[in-house]
């Protein structure tokens, strides 16, 4: 489970010194599940994100996950953390574009160590239906790139799975198939948590959660 408990995020404002960008009181993520995160531009969905995998400092409130309260942990023992417990998609994929899939797929095991072994990055490939006979990311289609991208995320089997709008500049069968791979993840157990405006993705999801000016508008569950 992951938990976020009285969290505040502010940034600093030049007009009001300080500004809140995110808000939330009491909000759980069960594994197992696909939760959507939907709501307007600006309104957190990325920051609630980036609160989850560590990557933005709350200004007060803690996330806890599987038991350990993450936000109490110092950075490095965070980065450690995340590298083997989050696996992160974004939009925009954040492959090397001059490395072959293969070496993208493996960029994660140059970081560190991690404490679960990495999967077969060739068995990934084959799984998420990478085309093998590329020699760089930049010559495959935004389709192909992400499948290179989600199979980066599974490298060290993580339990909390971070997609933001994962689906957004895919054609429908690509976007499906996104869709799909997340909640065969989610089916194993894993936490998988997408922020999207994609109908597709909402109408699929266990759980949907309207952000709006960085507060849970309203919690859609699905019968
Ligand atoms: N580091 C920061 N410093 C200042 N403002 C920030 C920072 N990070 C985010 N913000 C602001 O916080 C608000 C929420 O941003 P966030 O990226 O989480 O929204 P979002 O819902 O993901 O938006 P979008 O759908 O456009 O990607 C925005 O007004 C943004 O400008």
């Amino acid at each position: 489970m992951v938990s976020l408990k009285k969290i505040n995020v502010e940034v600093p404002d030049t007009a009001n010194d300080r500004r809140a960008i995110l808000t939330i009181e009491d909000l759980s993520f069960p594994p197992g599940e696909l939760t959507v995160v939907a709501g307007p531009s600006g309104s957190g969905k990325s920051t609630l994100l980036n609160v989850i995998s560590g990557i933005t400092p709350l200004t007060s409130g803690s996330v806890t996950v599987f038991g350990e309260t993450v936000t109490d942990f110092r950075e490095s023992r965070r980065d450690a953390w995340r590298r083997q417990t989050v696996g992160m998609i974004f939009q925009d994929f954040n492959l090397i574009g001059e490395l072959s899939p293969l070496d993208n797929i493996r960029l994660p095991e140059s970081f560190g160590k991690a404490a679960r072994p990495a999967a077969d990055a060739r068995s990934l490939m084959k799984r998420f239906g990478v085309p093998e006979d590329r020699t760089t990311v930049s010559r495959m289609s935004r389709g192909e790139q992400q499948r290179v991208a989600i199979a980066r995320a599974l490298l060290f089997d993580p339990r909390i799975i971070l997609a933001d709008e994962p689906t957004a500049s895919l054609d429908t069968k690509n976007g499906s198939f996104v869709i799909d791979s997340l909640i065969e993840e989610a089916a194993k157990g894993k936490t998988v948590i997408a922020v999207s405006h994609d109908p597709e993705f909402a109408a699929r999801a266990a759980t949907t959660i309207h952000l709006d000016h960085g507060r849970v508008v309203r919690k859609d569950r699905a019968q």
